[in-house]
């Protein structure tokens, strides 16, 4: 098995496990560094669990969703996985670059070595990308499709013109809800299931850990960004985003 991103270990304690944190204002270093131990744990806490149940209805549909029950179950069609492994990695680049801009807009060193773990979490996964690449002969950059254009542009757009919350706000969904489907369905793929891989590196508890770590960027810099009111439309946005990138794979390859 192969791990896309590394990440801290620990293993989920279940949802609200770490502490709920007053809605803005940057806290101490001391509580960062408390922060980053609990969250470690992999579960989204304060705001960023609140923000992920608001949006259980749209990480139900991606779960349900007939590309990721196709992966669960290894009957998609290759040609569809093949498409997808090239849009994402043509997405995966771009949000590399979203959290390169975050790195150079951290207030503070804490907050920029968080993105700089994630940067690299990316970049690790995106090695997954050339496995496929080379075992299928998906092609890594292709002309990028509406949805992907969409995805890349929106988080482009807001790590350009904003600070590390709304960044955080913009992000997150994208790591939570692959460690939440990487997780749910780990008990269901069967040994010779083509896309084995790609179930594992989600289900990892070091995916949800760098999701955490993430979380926890929402969870102290939201204040900046217009409170939980500013950051939710953010939030939900990649949501829609992400089921977006899930029917164009579905409706192409
Ligand atoms: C579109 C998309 N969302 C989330 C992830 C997880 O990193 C990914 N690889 N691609």
């Amino acid at each position: 098995m192969m791990n896309g991103r590394s990440g801290q270990e620990g293993k989920g304690q279940g949802p609200g496990g770490g502490p709920d944190r007053p809605p803005s204002g940057p806290p101490s270093g001391r509580q960062q560094e408390r922060a980053g131990v609990e969250q470690g744990a992999g579960e989204p806490a304060g705001l960023a669990a609140e923000l992920w149940r608001q949006n259980q209805d749209l990480a139900a549909a991606c779960l349900d969703h007939p590309f990721v029950q196709g992966i669960a179950r290894g009957d998609l069609p290759r040609s569809k996985f093949i498409w997808y492994v090239g849009q994402d990695a043509t997405y995966l680049e771009s949000f590399a670059r979203a959290y390169a801009l975050a790195i150079a807009k951290a207030p503070d060193r804490e907050t920029m070595a968080t993105f700089h773990r994630l940067l690299e979490g990316v970049l690790q996964e995106l090695r997954l990308h050339h496995g496929y690449a080379a075992r299928w002969g998906a092609g890594l950059h292709p002309e990028p499709s509406l949805a992907t254009r969409a995805y890349t542009g929106f988080l482009l757009d807001v790590a350009w013109s904003r600070g590390v919350g709304a960044i955080a706000a913009a992000m997150t969904p994208c790591m939570r809800l692959y460690a939440f489907l990487g997780r749910s369905l780990l008990d269901r793929v069967a040994p010779g299931n083509p896309y084995r891989e790609w179930v594992e590196t989600y289900g990892s508890p070091d995916f949800a850990a760098l999701a955490a770590q993430l979380e926890g960027v929402l969870n102290r810099w939201h204040g900046e960004a217009g409170g939980p009111a500013g950051v939710a439309p953010l939030y939900r946005t990649a949501m829609e985003l992400e089921r977006a990138f899930f029917d164009a794979a579905w409706h192409a390859g």
